[in-house]
């Protein structure tokens, strides 16, 4: 059997009946036969946020609030409350954040519960791709500033 490069497993897809092949590491998968060795980081990842907005902001405006006054650290104190209730959650830490970021992140994503896909490096600002990409799946970070405010992220995927 020809062998494939390490860090794969050669799997068989139930409903095609496809050969697939499974990255051991990020757990992401391919149809094509691997010709390097799997990658140990993931290169696109899913994540979750809320933003709280300051009036220094690049944009201090959202669908919540047209002119956003408050100050930076009144800012970081509200983001640090819903990140207590997220945390004080236990299981249902996912549907609090959801339900947190709804009605409080100054982000469009709110409409989503604060979803914002599935995004690769260079995409984000920086900072917040380098909190995003630190996380384990289902890891809520520590208040993260960038040059829209602060946030709190939770990477699904
Ligand atoms: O840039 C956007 C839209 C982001 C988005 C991506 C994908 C789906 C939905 C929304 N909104 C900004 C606020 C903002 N700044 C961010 C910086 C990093 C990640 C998400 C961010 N959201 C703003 O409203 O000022």
């Amino acid at each position: 059997m020809a062998d494939i490069p390490e860090g794969w497993e050669k799997h068989v897809s139930r409903s095609s009946g496809r050969d697939y092949y499974l990255n051991i590491h990020t757990k992401e998968s391919q149809w094509e036969i691997p010709s390097s060795p799997a990658k140990k980081m993931s290169q696109t990842v899913q994540a979750s946020h809320l933003l709280v907005k300051h009036k220094n902001s690049r944009r201090p405006s959202s669908w919540r609030e047209e002119k956003i006054t408050r100050t930076e650290d009144e800012a970081l104190q509200l983001l640090k409350g819903y990140r207590d209730q997220i945390t004080a959650s236990g299981e249902g830490l996912q549907d609090m954040f959801a339900t947190l970021a709804t009605d409080f992140s100054d982000c469009s994503s709110a409409k989503k519960g604060g979803d914002l896909g599935h995004f690769k490096k260079g995409q984000m600002q920086k900072p917040f791709e380098d909190a995003t990409f630190a996380l384990k799946v289902g890891e809520l970070s520590e208040p993260v500033w960038t040059d829209s405010g602060v946030h709190i992220i939770l990477r699904t995927a």
